[in-house]
């Protein structure tokens, strides 16, 4: 059964799999303080957070069974994600199903700020009747500056073109076909300081973003502009802003984040150009659900071993590419195993060839498991799909991958090859259709084995009467064998057995085993 811990307040609904999950146990308690979570979390096996909890260095490491942490949102500030994979521990966040939300909020909040919404609405609840102190500006014609531009700062472009506005974009990424397709112009932060009314932020919090908008660009801006900031507080310099809006070269601004949430003695909050509202982005209904929903899903699959989607400390997997690879991913870890162990010495290299359909996708997260298949054999549940690739470089492994034409007639294939100080083995598999996971090469010999259960790998010379005595010793000590297997170069030269048996042999029926004569060596394989 596995413990799923959630700190904070997620929608019923969209955790309603994991309540309903028969191998799932769910705890709520929200109202742990930090060193209560840190007595607690060694029990749980997976933690699921919004924006309040804090997922340190300390809680990940006395979390010892702990195999996720999601969080039901974009942002993982919250979480320490660096200590979590050097432990393996997978971050997952839900980063699609709040950018609706988010940028509807965004566009609300500049429209309070272009036509002073909040502020008219404070004077009229306390009794005034006032119409002069309010005159806004309309949007119809004006340029808005989107800095980020991703998945909301584009939702926020779409909007703001439907306003009539002219939309000045800036994101390292954004390339010239894609700004022409959205109908907006590309732009750098200078021309945007320089010619936008309104400036809207949507870049996460890093090094190179923090202060991104400070006293250098508020000085560049036009009089009157009027500022967004909806991503996260520090994005804009809060001080810098605070100056501008006091000297009048800022008219407005709207801040939904802030350098310190709840913010503390903050002067930008209650001056009248201000709107504020408490990190609301998120907050509707639609929003929590499919975060929730989203991130529920992927926790799920996570404890149950299977592929996921949206690890933050692992590169994400587009859909259509997860559909392709998917189905590889056991194979790649059991071939990865079997190499492991039928090889002796210490691992120096793990080199993968993709050949066939495999060639057309990044295969990187299939490489993954590979180097977890290897390193598993040896390092145990220590080495998940998170910190393989870190672990195998604290090793000096070396792990390289290439993309080859030599299908040898399989309409995909996966080659590896391990080379350690004393040799070096290869492996290839391939997946045919109605009958799964194939291993259809072991070094020279050509063969075709399913990798799984209990397998034993003899290398023997092919002389009559080999095959016959394995059988017959092992029928003689009980073991069934399910299937078999046998691989030559040449008549009478070197070759290999594969049997398939129902339970493994012990140590002593390997060792009666490897004294049969024409047989070099007998390897027990579990996959
Ligand atoms: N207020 C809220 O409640 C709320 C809700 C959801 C998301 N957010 C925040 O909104 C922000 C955007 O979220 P998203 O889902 O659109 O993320 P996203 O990853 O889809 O987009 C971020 C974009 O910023 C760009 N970027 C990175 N550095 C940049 C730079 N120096 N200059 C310009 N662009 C840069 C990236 O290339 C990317 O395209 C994040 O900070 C997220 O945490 C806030
Ligand atoms: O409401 C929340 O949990 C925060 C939402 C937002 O900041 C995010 O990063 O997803």
């Amino acid at each position: 059964m596995y413990k799923v811990l959630i700190t904070d307040p997620i929608s019923e609904f969209g955790i309603k799999q994991l309540l309903e999950a028969p191998d799932v146990e769910v705890v709520r308690n929200t109202n742990l303080s930090p060193s209560d979570l840190l007595s607690i979390i060694g029990d749980y096996d997976a933690l699921l957070v919004r924006s309040q909890t804090q997922v340190t260095s300390e809680v990940l490491a006395a979390a010892k069974r702990l195999k996720a942490v999601g969080r039901a949102g974009v942002g993982v500030d919250n979480i320490d994600v660096t200590a979590a994979t050097e432990a393996g521990i997978v971050v997952i966040n839900a980063p699609d199903g709040n950018t609706i939300s988010t940028a509807e909020h965004s566009f609300a909040m500049l429209m309070a700020v272009a036509r002073n919404i909040p502020q008219a609405y404070r004077k009229l609840a306390d009794g005034t009747w006032d119409r002069k102190s309010f005159q806004g500006v309309e949007l119809n014609q004006k340029v808005i500056g989107v800095i980020g531009m991703g998945r909301i700062g584009t939702e926020v472009a779409k909007r703001a073109k439907v306003f009539g506005m002219t939309v000045l974009a800036y994101d390292p990424f954004l390339t010239e076909e894609r700004a022409q397709k959205l109908g907006v112009t590309h732009a750098t932060v200078d021309d945007i300081c320089r010619q936008a009314d309104f400036i809207t932020v949507h870049t996460p919090l890093t090094k190179e973003t923090r202060y991104l908008i400070s006293s250098k660009e508020f000085d560049k801006m036009k009089t009157g502009v009027r500022v967004i900031n909806c991503a996260r507080g520090g994005i804009i310099d809060e001080k810098a802003l605070y100056e501008a809006i006091i000297t009048g070269k800022v008219a407005g601004a709207a801040l939904d984040v802030f350098e310190v949430e709840p913010p503390v003695d903050n002067p930008l909050i209650g001056l009248p150009q201000v709107v504020v509202t408490p990190h609301l982005g998120a907050s509707t209904v639609e929003a929590q659900e499919n975060v929730a929903v989203d991130v529920s899903g992927e926790i799920l699959k996570v404890l149950r071993g299977e592929p996921f989607r949206n690890a933050v400390n692992l590169p994400s997997i587009p859909p259509h590419v997860m559909e392709r690879i998917e189905p590889y991913f056991t194979l790649g870890e059991k071939l990865g195993h079997f190499l492991a162990q039928v090889t002796v010495g210490s691992v120096q290299e793990i080199a993968i060839s993709y050949s066939g359909d495999l060639t057309e996708v990044d295969t990187a997260p299939l490489t993954r498991t590979v180097v977890k298949g290897v390193l598993s054999f040896h390092l145990g549940e220590e080495v998940n799909f998170v910190n393989a690739p870190l672990l195998a470089k604290a090793r000096d492994i070396t792990v390289t991958e290439k993309k080859s034409t030599q299908n040898r007639g399989f309409t995909n294939l996966l080659t590896v090859t391990l080379k350690t100080t004393q040799q070096t083995r290869m492996v290839a598999g391939t997946r045919l259709n109605g009958y799964g996971a194939r291993i259809v090469k072991i070094d020279e010999f050509a063969i075709d084995v399913a990798p799984e259960g209990y397998l034993l790998y003899i290398h023997h010379n092919d002389r009559p009467g080999v095959i016959g005595r394995v059988g017959s010793i092992l029928g003689e000590n009980g073991v069934n064998i399910a299937t078999m297997q046998v691989g030559r170069r040449d008549m009478g030269g070197d070759a290999i057995m594969m049997l398939s048996v129902d339970k493994p042999l012990t140590a002593e029926l390997l060792d009666t085993m490897g004294e049969l004569p024409e047989v070099k060596s007998v390897t027990q394989i579990e996959l």
